[in-house]
């Protein structure tokens, strides 16, 4: 047993990975250039030997000196390079050579996918030198036929297996070439014998017929019309279900063989073959497999091909990022626990500490049979005697047995973004969507991936760092994903946070088609884009169900590979971040029409790869109601000033006991770990996303499909006939109450939310509401029952 725990336990090696190299624009027209010219004079050079190869013999020999002339149309060289490829070499098939390296040039200057050059190239070297062997019986004619090498072959082949082995091999190379390059068969070469036998057959069938290959026993003619309903009998025999469509290629592939006694015309056997047809899908498959080969696999970036990722040195250094061990403060805070501990008769039977950027980690392991609990309470004594804020006691640490005590670093270090970013393990990631938080404890960059939280809820009391929280997250995402790959739609009720990021608008940035401004800072444009996103959400859904595919990342595999039709409106899909910052105030302002779109969001938007990121300052429980808690199992929770506040972010205490700064408690569902998160200033911002902005983009931002909201004063027409029942009710208690509001409908006629909704939009289509006003209550528009009544009787008429 043990031993087979230790053997699942063995990590799985890492698959090598060729690097990579890939050339920029001007690299390949000069390297491509370069091989389709060279691939032209190799080819003139070796035209030019055959006429000047003899009298150039003696010039070889002297290549260094000056004086020596050659009659090489392309001198010197030309002559060397000719006696090197076709003397010396492989003889008259050496000209492949030049036109598979003139051939790569090509290829290199169109970017034409290298899978299918590499093709060229094998079964070009696979020719030369069958060519060559072949060419080297012919050495007593012309010795440059076969070149040096095919004579040495061809003479090295004989000596083993003799001329006629050598012949009979050289044949065997020939229908292996041909069968595996041109997909040759035994039965593709005898259809070329069958053409005269099968005019012969087209005597005895009319135009049906001629689907059926028909072989008569005793040549026995039979009527077109008995082969026909014998034929169909066969069907009927093998009971094959009408559904199966025989398509004419089948038919032509169908053999009935009809045995006919000689005076008598009834069909005595009947044999038949059924040849299965291909499955339609694996049609697409080989045309996507074509496409591939033609055009390489889709590549998104494309129309941004010079994109460059922003560099790291845009990103400041700071001074204070090493941490530096205060041996004297460690000792200090040790002691101090241990006497702490043991004013309360708890022995340590050992203490260990980690150094982080913040906080130090005191592993303390008690003796035997301390309960935990007792140490727990003591929360507050060791704080009082270490004189220290932001203690905070874990006890156990989930998974080591020890309690951890977290004393914060007299002298903090910042974790800048620079040093996160440029950890091999932001680096090396292959997540989806990356994002470098910051370190943790143990001082490792902690890198999570927002398409497996899949939304992300922020939140702390003001000044603790969530704006800075916010834009680590949006670097991260813009130092490792390319403007085709992720758009973001950006929040920012307080309009000041978010608006840097306003110069990478056609970069990365999504909006609604009809507005201005790409960041949305009006509260009721947001509620506009959270319906418009839904819309998206729906859309992405009908695409990835028509692709057969679950997530968008299998969309997005299969779209590349070609197998997804862009005139079926199938397009490369990004990511969506929706990011929003000061969610209370939206929740405030617009309340549940924006809640019910979020949460919608939230509950079925990960699949199709839209994202939400939500930060509030106010971590109240009806900001944070269960439905968003319920969908936002990853949290981040900065400093805040009170338990209650604590436990509504992370369902537990301990944000309350933070330090600020950037400093902070991240739970992806269970574990809580303390991070430092990472810092970047407000001119680092505006360097990286002046470098991007600087660079060219899109013509538009992403567009994002559009909304037509009922605050947008379109009128609704309904026919009279086609109104509820209960309009005129509806429409008394609007009026008696001066009050139009669906609620009030859904309670005092008993209503769904559905059913109130669609009256009131018929009494807002009749003019006795007045239009959508947010979150208040629309204004009825007659003011009592007298009047209704009067109005109801003049429209009847
Ligand atoms: N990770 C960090 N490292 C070091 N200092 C930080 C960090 N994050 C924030 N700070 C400091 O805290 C200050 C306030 O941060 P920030 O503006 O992000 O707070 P906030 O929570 O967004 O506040 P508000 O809600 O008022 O916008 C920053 O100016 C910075 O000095």
């Amino acid at each position: 047993m043990a031993k087979k725990k230790t053997e699942t336990k063995k990590t799985p090696k890492k698959p090598y990975k060729m690097p990579s190299f890939k050339l920029s624009s001007q690299q390949k027209l000069v390297l491509g250039s370069f091989l389709a010219i060279f691939g032209i004079l190799l080819f003139i050079a070796f035209v030019s030997f055959f006429f000047t190869g003899e009298a150039d013999q003696s010039s070889l020999s002297n290549f260094a000196s000056r004086d020596t002339v050659s009659k090489n149309w392309l001198s010197k060289s030309g002559a060397w390079l000719s006696d090197f490829f076709i003397h010396r070499g492989f003889g008259i098939s050496s000209f492949i050579f030049s036109v598979l390296i003139f051939l790569s040039g090509l290829y290199v200057l169109m970017d034409i996918d290298k899978a299918k050059l590499r093709k060229h190239w094998f079964w070009g070297l696979i020719v030369i030198i069958w060519l060559s062997v072949f060419f080297g019986f012919f050495v007593s004619l012309n010795d440059n036929l076969g070149g040096a090498i095919g004579f040495e072959l061809n003479s090295y082949l004989q000596d083993y297996i003799g001329i006629i082995g050598t012949i009979l091999v050289l044949l065997f190379c020939l229908i292996a070439y041909l069968a595996i390059r041109f997909k040759l068969t035994f039965e593709s070469i005898a259809k070329l014998f069958s053409f005269a036998k099968k005019d012969i057959k087209e005597e005895f069938s009319n135009d049906e017929e001629d689907e059926f290959s028909i072989a008569f026993d005793n040549n026995l003619s039979v009527e077109a019309e008995d082969i026909k309903s014998a034929f169909d009998l066969a069907l009927e025999a093998e009971d094959i279900t009408k559904e199966k469509v025989v398509t004419k290629d089948t038919a032509s592939k169908l053999k009935v063989h009809v045995v006919a006694d000689e005076d008598d015309i009834e069909l005595e056997a009947l044999e038949m073959k059924v040849v299965k047809v291909k499955e339609e899908l694996s049609e697409t498959d080989n045309l996507a497999n074509k496409l591939v080969e033609d055009f390489g696999q889709f590549d998104p970036t494309l129309e941004l091909g010079n994109y460059q990722f922003p560099p790291l040195d845009l990103l400041t250094k700071y001074d204070s990022e090493s941490i530096t061990i205060n041996q004297e403060e460690l000792e200090d805070n040790k002691n101090k626990i241990v006497d702490t501990l043991k004013n309360y008769s708890i022995g340590i039977a050992s203490i260990k500490a980690t150094i982080g950027p913040t906080v130090t980690l005191y592993e303390i392991v008690p003796d035997a049979g301390i309960r935990i609990s007792k140490i727990k309470n003591l929360e507050d004594d060791i704080a009082l005697s270490l004189s220290a804020l932001g203690i905070r006691i874990i006890a156990p640490i989930p998974g080591k047995g020890t309690i951890g005590i977290e004393v914060p670093n007299k002298n903090a270090t910042v974790v800048s973004m620079r040093s996160v970013i440029a950890s091999k393990r932001f680096q090396s990631s292959d997540m989806q969507l990356p994002i470098a938080l910051g370190k943790t404890i143990s001082n490792e960059t902690l890198v999570v991936d927002l398409a497996k939280m899949p939304h992300l809820l922020m939140a702390g009391a003001t000044g603790q760092g969530k704006s800075v929280g916010l834009n680590a997250v949006l670097t991260s995402l813009l130092y490792k994903k390319h403007p085709a790959e992720v758009k973001f739609v950006l929040v920012d009720p307080k309009k000041v946070e978010l608006t840097l990021f306003n110069k990478i608008e056609r970069h990365y940035l999504a909006k609604l088609p009809d507005s201005e401004d790409a960041i949305i800072t009006d509260n009721t444009k947001v509620i506009n884009t959270l319906n418009s996103l839904c819309i998206e959400m729906d859309n992405r859904y009908e695409l990835l169900k028509n692709a057969l595919c679950r997530n968008i990342a299998e969309y997005n595999v299969k779209f590349k590979a070609r197998k997804l039709n862009p005139n079926e409106g199938h397009q490369f899909l990004p990511y969506i971040v929706l990011v929003v910052d000061e969610f209370a105030d939206l929740i405030m302002t617009a309340g549940k029409e924006v809640e019910t779109p979020i949460a919608r969001l939230a509950q079925l938007a990960r699949a199709i790869g839209i994202h939400l990121i939500i930060a509030t300052q106010r971590p109240s429980v009806n900001v944070i109601t269960g439905i968003i808690k319920a969908n936002f199992p990853a949290r981040i929770a900065f400093r805040v000033t009170s338990k209650i506040d604590s436990r509504t972010i992370l369902d537990s205490s301990g944000a309350d006991q933070l330090i600020g700064r950037g400093d902070m408690l991240f739970t992806q569902g269970n574990d809580v770990t303390r991070v430092q998160c990472a810092f970047i200033d407000t001119p680092e911002v505006e360097r990286l996303t002046d470098f991007i902005g600087s660079q060219k983009a899109y013509p538009e931002a992403y567009a994002l499909p559009e909304y037509v909201g009922e605050e947008s004063g379109m009128s609704i027409d309904i026919d009279i006939s086609e109104r509820d029942k209960l309009f005129r009710d509806a429409a008394i208690v609007i009026v008696q109450a001066q009050q139009g509001s669906a609620s009030l409908l859904q309670r005092k006629l008993k209503l769904g939310y559905n059913r109130a909704g669609r009256l009131i939009d018929q009494l807002e289509a009749a003019g006795i509401v007045g239009p959508f006003e947010g979150s208040k209550a629309r204004q009825v528009l007659i003011t009592d029952l007298t009047s209704l009544d009067k109005f109801l009787e003049n429209e009847i008429l």
